[in-house]
């Protein structure tokens, strides 16, 4: 949530040379609405719903770079699916999340007690995270442009 998927996924692509695609973006275009209205409106599990349709769709007909939800791997079966492809993992602590996003009302999860939330989200993520993840990449105090050069590293692929 907040750690740099999408503006690290479309640098990642740029340097690739591939296209860049973000499940939530699909979600909210084909919706026609925001995700905090999505939940708001359905319920978190109707989400979750759409969600794996999301990722189903794109992991199938897309080749280039996915970013996920945040919470896409709490699903058994989107966890199935990413098993063996180069996924990565942007970790970044609670600190780091608050510079970043500030932990605002915007973000559905983390509308009460924003801290003590986020802390409870990860705990309980990120074995699903490390789970799923070929690789972890520390996020915190660096750049967008050093956590995609980090990436590209851990992954062994090399700029286009
Ligand atoms: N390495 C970084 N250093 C500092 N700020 C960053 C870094 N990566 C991303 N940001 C900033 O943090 C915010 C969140 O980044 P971004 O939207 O890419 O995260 P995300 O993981 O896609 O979030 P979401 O879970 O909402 O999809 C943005 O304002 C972005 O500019
Ligand atoms: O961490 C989460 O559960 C979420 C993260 C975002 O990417 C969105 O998918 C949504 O706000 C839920
Ligand atoms: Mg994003």
């Amino acid at each position: 949530m907040g750690s740099g998927k999408s503006t690290v996924g479309e640098l990642i692509a740029q340097r690739l040379g591939v296209s860049y695609r973000d499940t939530d973006a699909d979600i909210v275009a084909a919706q026609g609405r925001e995700i905090s209205d999505i939940f708001v409106d359905e319920g978190e599990p109707y989400f979750r719903e759409l969600e794996r349709e999301a990722v189903a769709a794109a992991v199938a007909g897309h080749e280039g770079v996915l970013a996920l939800g945040g919470g896409a791997v709490l699903d058994e079966k989107t966890r199935e699916l990413l098993t063996g492809l180069p996924v990565a993992y942007l970790s970044m602590d609670v600190e780091e999340a608050v510079k970043r996003v500030g932990l605002g009302a915007a973000r559905p999860l983390l509308a009460v007690n924003p801290r003590r939330q986020w802390r409870e989200l990860m705990d309980a993520r990120r074995p699903l995270y490390t789970e799923v993840a070929r690789v972890v990449v520390a996020t915190d105090d660096r750049t967008p442009e050093e956590v995609a050069q980090a990436v590209l590293d851990a992954l062994e692929l090399k700029n286009a």
